[in-house]
């Protein structure tokens, strides 16, 4: 059934305002004070070639209450941060780069604010086939086999989409089908519904003086073809009642194009933009069909040889496209090279890192800065961070690891799109890369184990699925207390690694410290050393942050068998007992070599020359 909110619905481009043309997010958001003050020089991207010596965790003590620097930090600011804008742009792709903030910014200005209708649809035979799949499969019973989201849960989703890319809701349309129709997805029914629900919308804007909305948003994969048609009838029948002026056309988008385009909206570094454009240019590949036939360039004019038709506007533009996929490709790789360089003059460093991975909007970038008390943007929107951060943290009562590195990640979404997982490759490397994954999951929002599975699922696709998983419960302060304590025990029962934690509060960091410890504690690394009697210090820090089995005090020093944090491992390498032997060694062989020498018999010859001689 069609349904009209009524009364107009709150403008909600999130994003925030606009300041010197620039995007400016204006959004103070909690008791920590404006974050846009905060987001300042402690953020340092993980592609920071200075990244692995630096000790940036002067902040990590002080008080949430404590003054932030008083930095204007705008977008120009925020960018430089980043090394990748100190490269020189190429002049087509600066303008590349700029023409979707352009649009933002106009947009925003002009508050021409884009209002659109959404259309979402069950798939009746899929949800059949996973309960066949759950009955035959003996350990699972049916509830747990369905794991998508229902209709409800996924138009809950959209909606937050919708208003997250800056689009005004003004209806709904739903469907169950038996069978997907393949020509224009839903019902030929429910296409007259919409245009119904287009037509009525449209002539209550008239009234009110409004622009028109022309926007029918699809909570579904369309092919390119069932997007064409569903274009053709909606355009056909608008232009037929003449609602819009026959200049206005209505646009089908799909979910994909939905994400992509906020995607495109959040990306600030030149990475991100380059990522999220080649992402689009995927995405537009299949969809290029315009036959501009009469613009097929005739070059029968240029004699024998050149005859018969020539390009095509189509094919030109499938060529314009192709050549700037393959570009962007190449950007990308280098980008990623850069990526790993750093990533390996990290490892150096030895510290473990951890990536904090989870839905979009379950609260990552809100734990790390109540974690790192800095300013790393959080913002109630969908996908708000994009291009991945990395603190050095010390973190207060950490024994086994007093400091690690964390990086904040990108945000999931069920069904994300492959064109998108393909394009983030170089992002989703921090991920695969880390050694310990630490999952936000927000357990406010009633979906949270399905959003659970569908991001174990995204990790599995990307191959960070086996990596050690410290789960955390996110958002206990918005729960009542009774599923709050339920959420804990869960916590405190669960097989693996789980807390229960509200950032935003505070309340359950210290847990959560403590269970990062004993995740951390498996990578600790087995040692065996022998430290000269001297060492009394490193001996007390063995003590402190490793594991020690044996321990025997011998006459050239203390054996030690037992296992430390990698870092302190690598300190201590001159100690190990390899190292050890084989200086011994060395020192023998040259003591042997000495004592191979026949002092006496040199000396014997000397005296005999000196006999021969006298
Ligand atoms: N009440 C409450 N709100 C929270 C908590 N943690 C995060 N939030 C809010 O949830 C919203 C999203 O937080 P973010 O930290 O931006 O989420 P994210 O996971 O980084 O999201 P993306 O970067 O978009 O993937 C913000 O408005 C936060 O203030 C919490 O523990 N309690
Ligand atoms: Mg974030």
């Amino acid at each position: 059934a069609a349904f009209i909110p009524s009364g107009p619905l709150p403008i909600t481009n999130k994003r925030g305002s606009f300041h010197n043309d620039k995007l400016f997010s204006s959004k103070t958001n909690n008791e920590f004070g404006n974050l846009q003050d905060v987001f300042d020089l402690q953020i340092i991207q993980s592609d920071d070639p200075s990244f692995a010596g630096r000790d940036i965790d002067g902040l990590s003590n002080s008080s949430p209450a404590a003054p932030f620097f008083d930095i204007e930090s705008d977008y120009d600011e925020i960018s430089i941060a980043s090394p990748f804008l100190a490269v020189p742009l190429d002049d087509d792709e600066d303008r590349m780069l700029t023409e979707r903030e352009d649009r933002l910014f106009l947009v925003n200005n002009t508050q021409k604010v884009e209002s659109c209708i959404l259309i979402g649809v069950e798939d009746l035979s899929k949800v059949r086939r996973n309960k066949k799949a759950a009955r035959n499969s003996e350990n699972l019973d049916a509830d747990d086999f369905n794991l998508d989201f229902s209709l409800e849960e996924s138009m809950i989703e959209m909606r937050e989409l919708i208003k997250t890319a800056g689009l005004q809701l003004r209806g709904e349309i739903t469907q169950r089908l038996q069978e997907i129709n393949p020509k224009t997805y839903i019902g030929t029914g429910k296409v007259v519904e919409a245009q119904t629900l287009l037509g009525k919308i449209n002539e209550d804007f008239e009234k009110e003086g409004a622009s028109p909305c022309c926007t029918v948003v699809f909570d579904a994969e369309l092919t390119p073809g069932q997007q064409k048609a569903l274009e053709n009838a909606f355009n056909k029948k608008v232009i037929e009642n003449d609602f819009l002026g026959s200049d206005t056309v209505v646009k089908v988008v799909d979910r994909t194009a939905l994400i992509l385009d906020i995607f495109a909206q959040h990306a600030k570094t030149r990475e991100g933009k380059l990522q999220v454009d080649l992402a689009l240019h995927e995405y537009r590949k299949p969809r290029l069909t315009r036959m501009w036939t009469h613009l097929e360039r005739q070059s029968g004019a240029g004699g024998v040889g050149l005859r018969g038709p020539g390009e095509t506007q189509l094919e030109v533009d499938k060529r314009i496209l192709r050549d700037r996929i393959l570009v962007l490709k190449e950007k990308i790789d280098g980008v990623q090279k850069q990526r790993d360089l750093h990533r390996r003059s990290r490892k150096r460093g030895g510290l473990p890192v951890l990536a904090l991975v989870g839905y979009t909007n379950a609260g990552k970038s809100t734990l790390l800065y109540c974690l790192t008390r800095a300013g790393i943007l959080a913002e109630d929107i969908l996908f708000a961070t994009l291009d991945p951060t990395t603190r050095k943290v010390k973190l207060p009562g950490y024994k086994t690891h007093p400091e690690v590195l964390l990086t904040d990640t990108v945000g999931f979404i069920q069904k994300l799109p492959t064109q998108l997982v393909a394009a983030f490759r170089a992002t989703l490397e921090e991920v695969r890369e880390a050694d310990v994954l630490v999952h936000i999951v927000d357990v406010s929002n009633s979906s949270w184990r399905k959003q659970e599975v569908s991001v174990n699922k995204v990790l599995q696709e990307i191959g960070a699925g086996d990596k050690p998983i410290v789960r955390v419960f996110n958002k206990l302060d918005l729960l009542n207390k009774e599923d709050a304590e339920t959420i804990k025990c869960e916590a405190a029962l669960s097989e693996g690694f789980a807390v229960g934690v509200s950032s935003l509060t505070g309340d359950g960091l210290g847990d959560f410290v403590a269970v990062v410890e004993t995740a951390l504690s498996g990578l600790l690394v087995p040692v065996e050393l022998e430290l000269p009697y001297s060492c009394g210090q490193e001996i007390n820090l063995i003590h402190e942050v490793g594991i020690i089995e044996t321990i025997d005090y011998r006459e050239q020093g203390t054996y030690i068998l037992g296992k430390v944090p990698r870092a302190l491992a690598m300190k201590l390498d001159q100690y190990s007992i390899a190292n050890v032997n084989s200086r011994r060694q060395l020192s023998e062989s040259i003591d042997s070599v000495q004592d191979d020498i026949d002092w006496v018999a040199l000396g014997k010859g000397r005296h005999e020359k000196e006999n021969r001689t006298s």
